[in-house]
């Protein structure tokens, strides 16, 4: 028996979502997600929520398919044209994954922040401004919008005298945060984090780690990151990918101590991946 067939045999239904339903708030629903890119299927059948002020971490092998998965929530796998996602994603009891829903609509109350900081080739203001004036944000609350989210996110007493300079000034871990606080001036519910830290000295991914936990007080977060040291210190809950599959969700502290999978435990143990 191979070892693929081995995890699958022994990922029972049960013991991949053993939370018992205690005091949290569902957020967002994913039901039996797919995601095929042309006739690879990168994403098989995914059941998993998200708590309401929780940080849930995907972790698991290069190519297991987290990213996509988290794409999935906020439909940024439509613009990949090979990529066709089946199943549904549900908030609010409606279901996001349907092409009647305006993906860009979506995306306002689900914003997303990438793996390297994409700050927009303008001021550090207008990087902020600019989407909230699309939606008819007058000047005053631009200016109020920049800086409350600066604030929030820990940047505005480094960048206050400097507001009308371009965000490409500012250093890696700087930039990151002012994609954060540019995600999170739309006020989103949810916040969906693709390997934040990865392009970042440890200091700076001490600072987002430290602003992920703040954050949380106010939004749902999702955060795809291979450093399991990340995941532990952050997350609430994490998922362990394995092949498209999700092999194991719980609490954080459980996931990590008391594996139920030993997909999860030879990951863990560094068996492989
Ligand atoms: N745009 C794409 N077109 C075709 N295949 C893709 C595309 N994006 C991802 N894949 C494939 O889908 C699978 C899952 O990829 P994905 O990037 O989601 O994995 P991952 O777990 O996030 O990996 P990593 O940790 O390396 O970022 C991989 O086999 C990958 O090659």
């Amino acid at each position: 028996m191979t070892s693929q067939a081995v995890f699958q045999f022994q990922t029972a239904q049960e013991n991949i979502h053993p939370l018992p339903q205690m005091e949290q708030v569902t957020q967002l629903e994913a039901k039996q997600v797919n995601v095929f890119y042309g006739s690879k299927h990168a994403v098989k059948d995914i059941h998993l929520s998200l708590y309401k002020n929780s940080v849930t971490a995907f972790i698991g092998p290069s190519g297991c398919g987290k990213s996509t998965f988290l794409r999935c929530l906020n439909r940024m796998n439509d613009t990949i044209p090979s990529a066709k996602v089946t199943g549904e994603i549900m908030i609010d009891g409606i279901n996001m994954n349907q092409s009647e829903l305006n993906a860009t609509q979506i995306r306002r109350h689900i914003g997303m922040v990438f793996q390297k900081p994409n700050p927009f080739m303008k001021s550090i203001f207008e990087n902020i401004a600019f989407a909230p004036r699309l939606y008819g944000a007058s000047k005053a609350e631009c200016k109020q919008l920049v800086e409350e989210s600066l604030q929030k996110v820990g940047l505005w007493d480094e960048v206050k005298d400097r507001l009308h300079h371009s965000a490409l000034e500012l250093s890696g871990g700087q930039q990151q945060r002012l994609c954060i606080a540019r995600a999170i001036a739309m006020k989103p519910s949810i916040i969906l984090l693709d390997e934040p830290t990865s392009a970042l000295d440890p200091i700076s991914t001490s600072k987002i780690e430290q602003l992920i936990l703040e954050l949380k007080k106010d939004f749902t977060i999702a955060i795809v990151t291979h450093n399991m040291q990340q995941a532990a210190r952050i997350s609430d809950y994490t998922a362990f990918f394995y092949m498209g599959d999700l092999i194991e969700f719980n609490h954080t502290n459980q996931l990590f101590h008391q594996p139920s999978q030993q997909a999860t435990i030879d990951y863990l143990t560094g068996r492989f991946g």
